[in-house]
C-alpha cells in the first residue's frame, strides 16, 4: 500500500430501471473521484439498475439491457480508480445481488450477499439466493471484506470477513430512512465493530422509490468504532475517506461530518424528497392541492412547495357553504406567503346538481355520511380533472390517524397520486408544520392553532368522530408501529373502550387504505408495503 488509499462514496439518487442515466450518473462520480486522487469509489447496492427493481429482475431485456450498460461501465473508467459497484449476478446458481469489484476496468472480485432482508419494506428473498461466504480481496495493500446492506445488519458476516483476514470492510448499501434511523444506524454499526473490531465504510443510497425513501448518511468507523464520516442527509454527493496504516492497524480520517438532524426535520426533509422524486422520476414537475385552510392541505402545500418549487404548485380552494371565514383567510393567506398559484372554484351549485340528480332519479333524499361526501368526491373530481388538462399531479393530503381510522372518504380527499403525509400522524403533523414555519413562514399561525375540521356539514369537528389526537396517536404508534397487544396499550394507560374501538376502526379500514395513494414511510412503521394485514379478515381481538 502507498502511504495512503484515497476511498470515497458516491452518495446518488439513482432510478429504478434507468440504466442509461445510472450509467451515466456513475461515469461522473467517477471522473470526479479521478481527478480528486480517489482510489477505490463505492457505490450503493444495486447501483445501476437502482433498488430495488422487483420483478423488473425477472426481464429478459432487462437482463440484457443491464450486461450491456455494466460493459459500458467497466470500459469507461479512468485510469487508476477502482470502483466497488452493485448488480444482479445472473447464472446457473441463480439469481445473486452482488457487489463487483473492478480494477483497472477488470474484475477483481464479486462478492454475493449472504442475509437477504424479507421483512418490512423488503421482499429480496423474493428474487435472490443467498452467498455462502466471505469475499475478502487485498486491494493495493488493504485486505478489503466485501460486504451489502444487510450483511451488516446481521451478527455474522462482518466477524467472518475479520476471520478471513479482511482489515477493512466496505460495505454498499440501500438502507431506507425510517424514523430515527441516523442513530439506529450508529447503535447497528457500533454493534457490528464490537463483534469485528474492524474500521467500516458504508455507502448508502439517496433517493424516493414509490413507498421508500433513502437518506443517504453513508458513514465510516475507525478501528475503535467511532464515526469518522457522516454523509449529510437528503443530500447527494461525493464524500472521501482517506486511509493510512499506523503501527500495524488503519488509521481513518474524513472531512466530511454531517449532523445527525432533528426528527422533524428529517421527516419533513424525507416528505419533501420523496414526492420531488416520486413525480420528478415518473416525468411530472406541477403539483395540485386542494386547500382547505386546515393543516393537513397546508402542510401539504408546504412540501410540495419545498419540492417543486412554488411556481409549479397549484392549491385550490373549493369552499362550501360549510366553509368558514377563517379557512378561507388561512388559505389566501398560505397562497400569498407561499407565492404559489391559487384558485378558488366554489362547489355548492355542482353538489347541488348531483344531489338533485340521485334524488329526483331515486325519489328519496340523500342525508348523513352519504349525502355529505359528496362534497369530498366533487372535490377529488374536480382536482382530478385540472390534473387531466394540466398535467400536474394531484397530491392527497391525508395523514396516518385519519387513515388509521379510515377517516377519509374514498374517490374523495383521498384522491391523489401521491399523500406525502401518509405516514405522519396528526401530531407529527402539528409537529413539521410548526418546524417549518420557524425555518421561515409558509402557513398562518391560525392554520396550526384552529381545531381540525373536515368542514362536510355545520359545526363539524374531527373531535366529534374520533378520540384526542394525543391520545389516539399514542395507541396508533404503540399497535401499527410496534404491534404492541389491546393488554399491553391498556396497561400503559389509555381507556380500555378507547384502544378496542381504535383497534376495530384500523382493522376495519385496511380496504380504504389500500385503494389509497403511495406515500413514503417515515415512521417506523408505515401502512402499505411495510404492514400488511388482509382486507378480508374475520380475525377479532
Ligand atoms: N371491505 C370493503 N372493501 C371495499 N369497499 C368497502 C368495504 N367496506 C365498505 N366499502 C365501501 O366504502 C364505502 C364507505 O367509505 P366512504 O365512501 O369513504 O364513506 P365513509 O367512510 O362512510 O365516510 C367518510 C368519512 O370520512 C370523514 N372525513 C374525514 C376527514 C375528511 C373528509 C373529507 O372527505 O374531506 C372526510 C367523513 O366525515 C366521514 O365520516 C362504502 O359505502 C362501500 O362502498
Ligand atoms: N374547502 C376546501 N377546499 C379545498 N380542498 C378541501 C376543502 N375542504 C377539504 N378539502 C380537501 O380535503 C382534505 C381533507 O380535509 P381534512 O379536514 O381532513 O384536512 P385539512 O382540512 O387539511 O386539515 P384539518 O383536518 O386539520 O382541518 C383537505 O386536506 C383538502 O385537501
Ligand atoms: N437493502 C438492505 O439490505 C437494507 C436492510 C437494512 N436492514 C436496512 O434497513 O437498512
Amino acid at each position: 500500500m502507498s502511504d495512503e488509499l484515497k476511498l470515497a462514496v458516491a452518495q446518488l439518487n439513482l432510478v429504478v430501471g434507468d440504466l442509461a442515466g445510472n450509467l451515466a450518473q456513475m461515469q461522473d462520480a467517477a471522473a470526479q473521484a479521478h481527478a480528486d486522487g480517489v482510489d477505490l469509489l463505492l457505490f450503493p447496492e444495486l447501483s445501476l439498475c437502482g433498488y430495488c427493481p422487483e420483478d423488473l429482475l425477472l426481464s429478459p431485456e432487462f437482463r440484457e439491457q443491464l450486461s450491456r450498460a455494466e460493459d459500458e461501465l467497466r470500459a469507461s473508467l479512468p485510469e487508476g480508480l477502482a470502483i466497488l459497484y452493485g448488480a444482479p449476478e445472473y447464472g446457473e446458481e441463480g439469481l445473486f445481488n452482488v457487489a463487483r469489484l473492478i480494477d483497472g476496468g477488470r474484475p477483481l472480485a464479486s462478492y454475493r450477499k449472504r442475509c437477504l432482508p424479507n421483512y418490512g419494506v423488503f421482499d429480496e428473498q423474493r428474487w435472490f439466493q443467498a452467498g455462502e461466504s466471505a469475499c475478502v480481496v487485498e486491494f493495493r495493500g488493504i485486505r478489503l471484506g466485501l460486504t451489502v446492506c444487510e450483511d451488516l445488519w446481521r451478527p455474522g458476516p462482518a466477524a467472518s470477513c475479520a476471520d478471513a483476514g479482511a482489515e477493512l470492510i466496505v460495505s454498499i448499501s440501500a438502507s431506507p430512512y425510517a424514523r430515527d434511523k441516523a442513530s439506529e444506524r450508529d447503535w447497528n454499526f457500533r454493534q457490528r465493530w464490537q463483534e469485528c473490531g474492524l474500521p467500516m465504510v458504508v455507502c448508502n443510497l439517496l433517493g424516493g422509490q414509490d413507498e421508500v425513501v433513502f437518506d443517504g448518511n453513508s458513514l465510516a468507523l475507525d478501528g475503535n468504532g467511532e464515526v469518522v464520516m457522516r454523509a449529510p442527509e437528503w443530500e447527494a454527493g461525493l464524500f472521501t475517506v482517506a486511509v493510512r496504516r499506523e503501527g500495524g492497524r488503519l488509521a481513518l480520517a474524513s472531512e466530511t461530518r454531517a449532523p445527525i438532524l432533528s426528527t422533524d426535520e428529517s421527516q419533513y426533509r424525507g416528505a419533501v424528497l420523496a414526492t420531488r422524486d416520486y413525480l420528478g422520476k415518473n416525468g411530472v414537475r406541477r403539483a395540485l392541492v386542494g386547500l382547505s385552510g386546515g393543516i393537513d392541505s397546508a402542510l401539504t402545500l408546504a412540501v410540495a412547495g419545498d419540492a417543486l418549487g412554488a411556481e409549479n404548485v397549484t392549491a385550490v380552494m373549493m369552499a362550501s357553504r360549510y366553509t368558514r371565514d377563517i379557512s378561507f383567510q388561512c388559505a389566501r393567506e398560505q397562497a400569498r406567503l407561499m407565492g404559489v398559484d391559487y384558485l378558488e372554484l366554489p362547489i355548492d351549485e355542482g353538489v347541488a346538481a348531483v344531489t338533485g340528480i340521485i334524488d329526483s332519479g331515486t325519489g328519496e333524499a340523500l342525508s348523513g355520511v352519504a349525502a355529505e361526501n359528496i362534497q369530498a368526491r366533487l372535490r377529488g373530481a374536480m382536482l382530478m380533472s385540472l390534473s387531466n388538462r394540466d398535467g400536474g399531479m394531484v397530491l392527497a393530503t391525508g395523514n396516518k390517524s385519519e387513515l388509521a381510522m379510515g377517516y377519509a372518504t374514498l374517490y374523495g380527499d383521498m384522491v391523489g397520486a401521491f399523500a406525502p403525509l401518509k405516514d405522519l400522524t396528526k401530531t407529527r403533523v402539528y409537529a413539521l408544520s410548526r418546524w417549518r414555519n420557524e425555518q421561515g413562514k409558509v402557513m398562518p399561525e391560525a392554520v396550526i392553532d384552529r381545531p381540525p375540521s373536515a368542514e362536510l356539514r355545520a359545526d363539524q369537528y374531527d373531535s366529534d368522530s374520533l378520540p384526542d389526537y394525543a391520545e389516539l396517536d399514542a395507541i396508533i404508534e404503540a399497535f401499527v408501529e410496534a404491534d404492541c397487544s389491546a393488554e399491553a396499550i391498556i396497561q400503559a394507560g389509555h381507556d380500555a373502550a378507547t384502544v378496542h374501538r381504535v383497534l376495530v376502526m384500523v382493522q376495519a379500514s385496511e380496504y380504504k387504505r389500500r385503494q389509497g395513494a403511495p406515500g413514503p414511510r417515515l415512521s417506523r412503521r408505515a401502512f402499505g408495503r411495510d404492514r400488511r394485514y388482509p382486507i378480508v379478515s374475520r380475525f377479532r381481538r
